[in-house]
């Protein structure tokens, strides 16, 4: 019936389940199971999921590698939970913070031939709660005892779906690069994160605009943070388009390129200790760039515009843009914001990420 929560009302609970610690049910053509994030589960539900049966810590390929751990599933790895692993050892295979410090975590047994679709599903869905991308699976033929249950395979769909977007609300905000400026706010239809786009004056819809796809940065945005270029790299944009007297800025809140703050902050700790800006996000279990442009595309779309151009020093992002049918008529280099702090990192993103100096 229609007051029934459809697959992306069901993942949007199951994502906050899985933030709180709370189990979920995968069900698949083959059987069905139960999954917990190893970041945020307790030594009771941990102990809870062993008495149902033998557990396994499902890990992506990438922290599998830096783990020395075999991945016999392409892009995740089933390691066997030893019968005497706690809570501890499920964090610090899930966590690299400690990886130095402690390095022997192993040796690792991982899990040969079955089927691992449904272990792929969790972690993909764990990884979409923008937590640790570890999750700790185990069979399950009980009761739901009310747990969210997930079809799998709608889930699967639903998962590689483009957000579909409502636009919610528009108004005036003068602002000091920009008087004539309008802020549109966009609400996904999966439960996650609105996104926001800021006009500035009234750009021709039949010519390509002065367009940036900005992703959030708190640390860059708000504090002022030299690690980074994005600070910088916002004002610039802006005053920019407020000098030609149009453009539209698109604020995604795809913090720490799709990894949420909380991992962001992890890839810094990272740093921290001498690894980069992609090796950081590797050692965590996460591929260089998590971000989905498919979103911008479609914002920039519903605003109207069909052609951009685009304020960027990432050929990538010109790249997905054309890929999702907005016409990149120009780049314009946006090269701002460069600190000694920083050097090291755009480096790291012209060698690594094909960024263009
Ligand atoms: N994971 C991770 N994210 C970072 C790090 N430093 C900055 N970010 C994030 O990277 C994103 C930077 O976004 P953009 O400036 O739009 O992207 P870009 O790919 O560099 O492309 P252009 O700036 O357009 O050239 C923001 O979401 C930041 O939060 C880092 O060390 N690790
Ligand atoms: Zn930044």
């Amino acid at each position: 019936m229609t007051l029934t929560p459809d697959i992306a009302e069901i993942l949007a609970r199951a994502r906050a389940d899985l933030r709180m610690g709370v189990p979920v049910r995968l069900d698949g053509a083959e059987g069905r199971v139960l999954v917990l994030a190893a970041e945020t589960a307790s030594a009771a539900r941990l102990a809870a999921l062993r008495a149902a049966g033998p557990v396994d810590l499902v890990l992506t390929a990438r922290r599998a590698e830096t783990l020395k751990a075999r991945a016999y599933d392409g892009d995740v790895a089933r390691v066997v939970l030893p019968g005497d692993a706690g809570l501890d050892w499920v964090q610090a295979l899930a966590d690299p913070a400690d990886d130095l410090g402690s390095p022997m975590k192993g040796p690792l047994e991982t899990r040969r031939g079955g089927d691992a679709g449904l272990h792929r599903l969790a972690v993909r869905l764990v990884k979409s709660a923008r937590i640790l991308p570890a999750a700790l699976v185990v069979p399950w033929d009980g009761a739901s005892d009310g747990l969210t249950a997930v079809p799998a395979e709608a889930a699967a769909v639903q998962l590689d779906a483009a957000a579909v977007l409502d636009h919610v609300v528009s108004a005036r905000v003068p602002l000091r690069a920009a008087e004539k400026a309008r802020l549109h706010v966009f609400r996904p239809a999966d439960g996650s994160e609105e996104h926001y786009a800021i006009e500035i004056g009234r750009p021709d819809r039949a010519a390509p605009v002065l367009a940036r796809l900005h992703s959030a940065c708190f640390t860059g945005d708000l504090l002022g943070s030299l690690k980074c270029d994005c600070g910088p790299q916002l004002n610039a944009a802006l005053a920019q388009m407020g000098a030609e007297g149009a453009g539209v800025l698109l604020y995604l809140n795809q913090e720490g390129r799709g990894i949420g703050l909380a991992n962001k902050m992890r890839a810094y700790a990272l740093q921290d200790q001498g690894f980069d800006t992609v090796e950081a996000n590797h050692r965590l279990g996460f591929e260089d760039d998590e971000r989905d442009f498919r979103l911008g595309a479609a914002i920039l779309r519903k605003l109207g515009f069909g052609a951009v151009r685009l304020m960027t020093n990432n050929p990538a992002k010109i790249a997905m843009m054309e890929a999702c049918g907005i016409a990149v008529a120009e780049r314009v280099p946006l090269k701002v914001g460069h600190t000694a702090e920083n050097a090291a990192y755009l480096a790291t993103k012209a060698a690594k990420s094909g960024h263009l100096l």
